[in-house]
């Protein structure tokens, strides 16, 4: 992969170079919670910037079902990116529309711009070849140059990752070169024993991690949504819980094959529950409830790992020489279901091995729970992209940037 240095000494003055981010960050109404992906990435923007390219940015928020919804817009992340660049950063209301198009003509050498969310086209994430391709390339007449750097989204065989790419010179930012670095050091010799901890709420998208995980890491802790596809598996009633009743046949199947290897597979023994989901606006005193994870009432849901649960995962992180995060034991965003996540946080800061936290939302409860992000060997911007990484998959966004 051409790196962005090089794709500096080839000259980009005057040059309109897309930047692909993941700036996919949480939100609060318009409010960003965390911004450590705009953080992230902002150092690429910077440099392109300070060369004298004219940068685009553009980025995907959520999950809009192709068409414009403000509740996802990307404006808080200009003004944000803006802060952080120490620059004003430009904003247009659409993607490849007349405001794109005007913003993007208006920039001079050196200055910013940030398009509106990519997923508000349909032909970003289409299945269908030729309209994410129209897409793409409706985007690549907007610039000159790419650059790959939402790493976050590298999995993804969207138009604006994987597609738009084939048709512009490019290059891979410096975040994707980090994150690759780091990543691929666990798929090499890793410091045993390696412990994995798997959670948080996209359980169909990670569960396959797991088949490969199997092969690599000496235990495997569950927690999060995660936890009771297998507790239900493993024959208990799960209330109403998340879950991922098509999955239960792989889920056994992972346990046993567990068993096989040798490879321990923690489950929690203890969950918080409650018959509502908390009110995460208004942080609402939620009162749950403690009970045994064979125990929780069919008209309740497990909304985080339990004070056992804490303790026994913490024990078999405390001799870990290699740990990976991905996933947030409970909803930490209410403190009632924060502290299992707290504790996990702990536990990687506790031990002597090298700890690696992925994901978006789980590097985003580490800050905002109050710990130090510097302190952990490294904190990836990406969830289902450092997954799929370590399950050795071949990542779209990846292979599109290589010559
Ligand atoms: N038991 C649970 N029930 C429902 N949601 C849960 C539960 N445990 C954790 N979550 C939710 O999981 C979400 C994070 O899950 P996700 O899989 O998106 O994590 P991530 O990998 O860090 O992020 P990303 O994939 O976006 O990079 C949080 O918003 C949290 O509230
Ligand atoms: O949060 C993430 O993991 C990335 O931004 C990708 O988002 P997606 O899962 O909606 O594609």
């Amino acid at each position: 992969m051409k790196t962005i240095d090089e794709l500096i000494q080839d000259g980009v003055e005057g040059k309109r170079i897309f930047v692909r981010a993941d700036l996919n960050v949480p939100l609060d109404g318009t409010t960003i919670t965390d911004d450590g992906r705009i953080r992230a990435v902002a150092p690429t923007i910077a440099k392109l910037a300070a060369a004298g390219a004219k940068v685009i940015v553009a980025s995907h928020l959520g999950r809009p079902k192709g068409a414009p919804d403000a509740q996802f817009s990307l404006a808080p992340a200009a003004t944000r990116l803006g802060e952080i660049l120490g620059k004003k950063v430009s904003f247009a209301t659409d993607t490849v529309g007349d405001s794109a198009k005007a913003t993007v003509a208006a920039l001079a050498n050196g200055e910013v711009t940030l398009l509106e969310n990519l997923r508000f086209n349909a032909g970003e994430t289409s299945k269908d070849d030729a309209e994410r391709g129209a897409f793409a390339d409706a985007l690549a007449s907007l610039a000159d140059l790419y650059v790959g750097d939402g790493f976050g989204a590298v999995h993804r065989k969207h138009a604006s990752v994987f597609d738009l790419p084939a048709r512009l010179p490019h290059a891979a930012g410096d975040l994707i070169a980090t994150e690759v670095g780091v990543l691929k050091k666990l798929t090499e010799d890793v410091a045993r024993p390696y412990v994995v901890v798997l959670g948080g709420a996209k359980v169909s998208d990670k569960l396959g991690v797991i088949d490969n995980l199997l092969e690599k890491a000496d235990r495997i802790l569950i927690g999060g949504g995660m936890s009771y596809t297998f507790l239900k598996a493993k024959g208990h009633e799960v209330g109403i819980s998340l879950l991922q009743e098509d999955q239960i046949p792989v889920c056994l199947e992972y346990l046993a094959r567990a068993e096989q290897r040798g490879v321990e597979f923690v489950l929690p023994v203890d969950v918080l529950v409650s018959a509502d989901f908390p009110d995460l606006k208004t942080k609402a005193p939620a009162n749950p409830e403690l009970v045994a994870s064979d125990a929780i009432p069919a008209d309740k849901e497990g909304l985080d790992i339990g004070p056992k649960t804490r303790e026994l995962y913490a024990s078999k992180l405390a001799d870990a020489g290699t740990v990976f995060w991905n996933g947030p034991m409970g909803v930490f965003e209410h403190p009632d279901y924060a502290n299992g996540t707290k504790a996990v946080a702990q536990a990687l800061l506790n031990c002597d091995g090298f700890t690696v936290v992925g994901g978006g939302d789980s590097a985003a409860a580490v800050r905002i729970l109050g710990f130090d992000e510097n302190a952990f060997g490294h904190i990836s911007t990406g969830g289902g992209a450092s997954l799929e990484y370590l399950e050795g998959k071949t990542l779209p966004g990846l292979a599109a940037l290589e010559d």
